[in-house]
């Protein structure tokens, strides 16, 4: 039997919806880019709309300048990270589709916030090689990852060359639908996630703060 502490609890829409109501302070832009998203099939790769402000308050507090990610889709994870940077500061986002990158860049210059971000579009794990052999190896605050989970493994790796010590890797869709906790589960994508858990778990070159929120996000935090 396990102990008994607070579980999450679970997000009926009623709930949910009173969750963003009091929640999410969100500009009108960012409003605009979560709605022309909606209409998409893939709308659920979006982040959850509460996990925008909690990752742009982690930037914010490290006081970040220099941060990446790893699928941008159109852009939200994004634009929340972009709009607490400094006016010198830079987002490099890595994204495999030229469309949907175009959906964040229009989003992304109707917010006033694309002179900070980079667009890569190219597979991700070339992004990232090309980075660490342009001389960006220890540079970066801050990473987040949110692409293919099969490549999640390589994702992780070339992120800690690329964040200095005490920067920081977000990893999303880490409780993957809880797939990774049933062993019955084996497809690509849940073995992935599941080897990456169990690693980043025994990694003593991070430190280590896993939230049950949305989900599943982990911080892994470069020590040194
Ligand atoms: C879950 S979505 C990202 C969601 C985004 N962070 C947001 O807030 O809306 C994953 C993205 O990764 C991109 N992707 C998939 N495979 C990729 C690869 N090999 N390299 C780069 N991007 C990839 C997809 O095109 C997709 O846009």
């Amino acid at each position: 039997m396990l102990p008994s502490f607070v579980r999450p609890t679970p997000m009926t829409d009623r709930l949910y919806e009173y969750v963003l109501s009091i929640g999410l302070r969100e500009p009108d832009t960012f409003r605009a880019l979560r709605e022309e998203t909606a209409q998409l099939p893939e709308c659920e790769w979006q982040i959850a709309p509460e996990q925008g402000p909690f990752l742009a308050m982690l930037v914010q507090l490290m006081g970040a300048k220099k941060c990446l990610e790893v699928g941008t889709f159109t852009g939200y994870s994004a634009a929340w990270v972009a709009s607490v940077l400094p006016t010198d500061g830079q987002l490099v986002c890595c994204e495999l589709s030229a469309v949907y990158a175009g959906i964040a860049q229009k989003h992304l210059t109707a917010a006033g916030l694309s002179n900070k971000v980079e667009f890569r579009i190219a597979p991700a794990a070339q992004s990232l090689a090309d980075l660490l052999a342009n001389g960006h190896a220890g540079t970066f605050d801050y990473a987040f990852i949110d692409a293919d989970k099969s490549s999640y493994n390589v994702y992780y790796e070339r992120c800690l060359e690329l964040v200095r010590p005490g920067g920081l890797i977000a990893i999303d869709n880490t409780l993957w639908d809880g797939k990774p906790a049933d062993p019955s589960v084996t497809d690509m994508d849940t073995l992935a996630i599941r080897a990456l858990n169990e690693k980043i778990h025994g990694d003593d070159r991070v430190s280590l703060s896993f939230l049950p929120f949305a989900d599943g996000l982990t911080l892994a935090r470069k020590i040194k």
